[in-house]
């Protein structure tokens, strides 16, 4: 049976993505949408493209968690960090399926939420109803989904396999990050002025990325020995896609490293219908731009005993959207493949 839903957040660009994902969903019957600035208005004045000449325009709503509740099976969040954590309490309560892009309810410590938003942290009781929804490895779903960051996702579907295997010092890993400007939102910043983007690559954030405690959340669930990593973001000029270029010594004593790890991939994501191995062929952006695919390449090193691991997604797709929508997928028991692009524009 079709899910009909509620979208709060179609007037930013994750918002569009996922709209536009919604609507050509199969399983999707009707999207209720609520707003922020733009109650009361039609969606054709503020996404003309989101509405096709003939077809329903509809009205942006205010947020209201009784109406989401009776009308509709799940709301999806594509909202700015620090708003699913003051109105979204209610659904959580009642246990209404949520799945939330921004990183509200992805750190498990309140404590350390506050550090890195530097904003009001939720509940701890709610925090502790979230599954964080790294698809690829959560056990099972629970009712709140917090949809993991773009950094996030590349760099840790990039080091899955070497730390659950056990392959590389831990202490040793180095991350460098890179996106493209629509990572950065639709709000008008200096730094992401085209001034600023062309023809120019920029470092920021660094050292204080606030997808720092959300990987080391995560790679400590994976192997509890991890203390830290070096992450490091650069500004891309170009709009979509996210390359997650790292590196880590490989663990001593590990006999033929390059074919270790190979199998250590294959065995990771053999049944995985959005991760697209590449070996030693390194992936480029365009290998999953535009498609819900993260393309992983690696490379041992003998010389240094580095192993160099390339992770490319699209930030809107597999890093936001595209990732929300195989969420619900697996939420309602459908195909997790169903209403997601696999195959990336090259062109
Ligand atoms: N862009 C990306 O690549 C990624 C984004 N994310 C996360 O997804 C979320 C959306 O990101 P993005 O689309 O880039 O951001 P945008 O800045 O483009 O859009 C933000 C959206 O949030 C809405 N919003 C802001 N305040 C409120 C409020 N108080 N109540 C309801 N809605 C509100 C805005 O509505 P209005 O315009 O009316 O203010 C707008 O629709 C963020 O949490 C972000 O961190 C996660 C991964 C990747
Ligand atoms: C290019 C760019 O600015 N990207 C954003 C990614 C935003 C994001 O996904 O952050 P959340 O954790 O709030 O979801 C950044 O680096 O902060």
């Amino acid at each position: 049976m079709n899910k009909n839903v509620a979208l709060i957040g179609v007037s930013g660009y994750a918002g569009t993505i996922l709209y536009q994902l919604l609507k050509n969903h199969p399983k999707v019957g009707t999207i209720t949408l609520y707003g922020h600035r733009d109650v009361g208005k039609h969606l054709s004045e503020i996404q003309p493209d989101l509405v096709q000449y003939g077809q329903v325009d509809p009205v942006i709503n205010q947020f209201d968690p009784q109406k989401i509740m009776k009308e509709a099976d799940a709301a999806f969040f594509a909202s700015s960090a620090g708003v699913t954590n003051q109105i979204a309490g209610t659904l959580i309560e009642a246990d209404f399926p949520v799945i939330d892009l921004s990183g509200d309810y992805r750190l498990s410590d309140p404590k350390s939420y506050e550090k890195w938003y530097k904003k009001p942290a939720a509940k701890a009781d709610d925090l502790k109803k979230a599954t964080y929804g790294l698809c690829e490895f959560h056990p099972k779903l629970s009712r709140y989904v917090a949809n993991p960051g773009c950094y996030a996702t590349a760099t840790l579907l990039g080091l899955a396999p070497v730390v659950l295997n056990n392959l590389i010092d831990l202490d040793s890993i180095i991350v460098d990050a890179k996106s493209g400007v629509s990572g950065a939102g639709k709000k008008l910043a200096p730094g992401s002025a085209f001034m600023t983007v062309n023809e120019n690559l920029t470092v920021y954030k660094a050292n204080r990325h606030q997808h720092i405690p959300e990987i080391v959340q995560e790679l400590k669930n994976w192997n509890p020995q991890l203390r830290s990593i070096q992450f490091t973001t650069t500004l891309l000029p170009i709009t979509r896609g996210i390359m997650a270029t790292i590196y880590a010594h490989v663990a001593k004593g590990i006999q033929d490293p390059e074919k270790i790890i190979s199998q250590a991939f294959i065995d990771t994501y053999e049944d995985k219908p959005f991760i697209k191995l590449h070996g030693s062929n390194l992936p480029s952006i365009k290998d999953a731009a535009y498609s819900n695919l993260d393309a992983i390449g690696w490379q041992y090193n003998p010389v240094t005993g580095v192993i160099l691991i390339v992770s490319v997604i699209d930030n809107l797709l597999k890093g936001a959207a595209g990732q929300a929508v195989q969420n619900f997928n697996m939420m309602f028991g459908f195909n997790e493949r169903i209403g997601l692009p696999i195959v990336p524009i090259m062109i």
